[in-house]
Formats: C-alpha cells, structure tokens, sequence
C-alpha cells in the first residue's frame, strides 16, 4: 500500500497572532502538492484562529494533550476539547517534552493510548540523544519507547511516527539520509511486530533540521514518508518542503 506523504510542522512555543497569520496567509494562498497530508501544530493559545482561518484541507494539531476527560488538570487541555474546536491532531512524546518536561516512557505511551482510543490522530515522536547513538544504543533506546507504546496497545491507525535524533534538532545538524533511513527501516521492522497490516500502512516521518535543501533526498528513502519540522516551518520555505517528494 502506498502510504500518503505527511509534512508537519512544529512551531514549538513560537510565534505571535501576526505572525501566525502570515504564516497562514502565506499556506492559503500556496499552491500544495494534493498527495500530501499537511498538519500545523502551533502553541495552544493560537489554535483555535489557526484552525478557523487556515484552508481547510490542512489540519491542525495541539503539541499536546492530557489522558483524562475533565477535570481538576490545570494547565491541561483534554482530547474532547481539542475535538470540539476541530483539533483532530497533537503531537505527543517530543523530546523536548521528554527531556524539558520530564515526560517519561509511560505518561507518553498513556497519553498516546487515550488520544487514540478517543479519536485523535498523534504525531508521536521517538528519538536518541548524540550521547546514546555514539554508545551505539540508538536502535535499543527507540525500541525501548516503542515497546513502552506497544504495551498500552494504542489504536495505531491513528498513530504516524517521527523520528527525530535529538541531536539534530535545532542544530543544523541533519542526519545523513542513510542514518536516518537505517532508523527508519528498523522502525518499519518493528511494526512488523505489531502487525504487517500496521508496519505497512504507518507514517514514519524524519525530523531534525529538515529544510528545503535536504528534503528532497530524504524524501527519496524507501522508509521516510514525510518530515515533522520546527524551525523551517515558520518560514515560506515550509511550503517548499511540503512539495518536495516527487
Ligand atoms: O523538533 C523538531 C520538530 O518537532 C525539529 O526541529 P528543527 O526542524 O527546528 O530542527
């Protein structure tokens, strides 16, 4: 089966109403490849004018969510309240989310199952910092947070991976594309555990310093179906990307 293309951008705890939209203005009036899935994930302030002011064929997504329905969580939004504003998206598991925040393997993997059980799509992120892939534990250190989400048994039609060694995002430092496709490839065997209807079917994206320059030979690896970008995407360039897989 050929898997959709999928671009994500991650703006992070970045951006203004003016700036977002432009940003918004600027995806309106671009003309995108219709082959591939587009999601915005801006800081939850500016959701909900994202998703009321950007076309329609592009999704937004939170940049996070809680497990719990309701309730006394402050500072926490729950699936129900994405969905009621049409968030169909949230990224989970980022490492900054895991590194920063302190997010272990388990509140991830909960958070991913209930997002999914209740109908969200989750960008969920996995990835090794330059420390364990020089130690030669990259492929043990992603199979180890995979194994964490396979055993909360999550909807995984709702699930696309990005992979985004720690070490280059934000520094410029992108992966080769054949570290990146090696990842991958070990991620797509992984699946195979789960199932092969799932290892065939899931999106698995690359995310570390994606920009226009380098997306298209990263595009071109079997096993990379799409990118999650930060920094690139708060630029026009984010629309060159998004059209970068022929
Ligand atoms: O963390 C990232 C996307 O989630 C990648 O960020 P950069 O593209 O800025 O390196």
């Amino acid at each position: 089966m050929a898997r959709k293309f999928f671009v994500g951008g991650n703006f992070k705890m970045n951006g203004t109403l003016s700036s977002i939209k432009e940003i918004v203005e600027n995806l309106n009036k671009s003309e995108l490849d219709s082959n591939v899935e587009v999601v915005v994930s801006p800081p939850s302030l500016y959701l909900l004018p994202t998703r009321e002011h950007l076309r329609k064929e592009i999704e937004v997504a939170a940049q996070n969510v809680f497990d719990k329905p309701n309730g006394a969580f402050t500072g926490e939004i729950s699936v129900s309240q994405l969905k009621d504003s049409n968030i169909t998206w949230t990224i989970l598991g980022h490492s900054e989310r895991r590194t920063i925040l302190g997010e272990s393997d388990e509140v991830v993997s909960t958070k991913t199952k209930y997002a999914t059980d209740n109908g969200l799509g989750v960008i969920w992120c996995c990835g090794e910092s330059l420390e364990e892939r020089e130690a030669g534990n990259t492929i043990s250190v992603i199979t180890k947070q995979l194994d964490s989400l396979k055993s909360k048994n999550p909807d995984w039609s709702k699930i696309v991976i990005a992979y985004e060694p720690i070490w280059a995002i934000g520094t410029g430092k992108v992966a080769t594309t054949q570290q990146a496709q090696d990842v991958h490839k070990a991620i797509r065997d992984w699946l195979k555990g789960v199932s092969d209807k799932v290892s065939d079917e899931t999106r698995i994206l690359y995310g570390g310093s994606v920009n226009e320059s380098n997306c298209g030979e990263l595009s071109k690896q079997p096993d990379i179906d799409g990118f999650l970008v930060g920094g690139a995407s708060l630029k026009p360039a984010f629309v060159k990307i998004i059209n970068c897989h022929q």
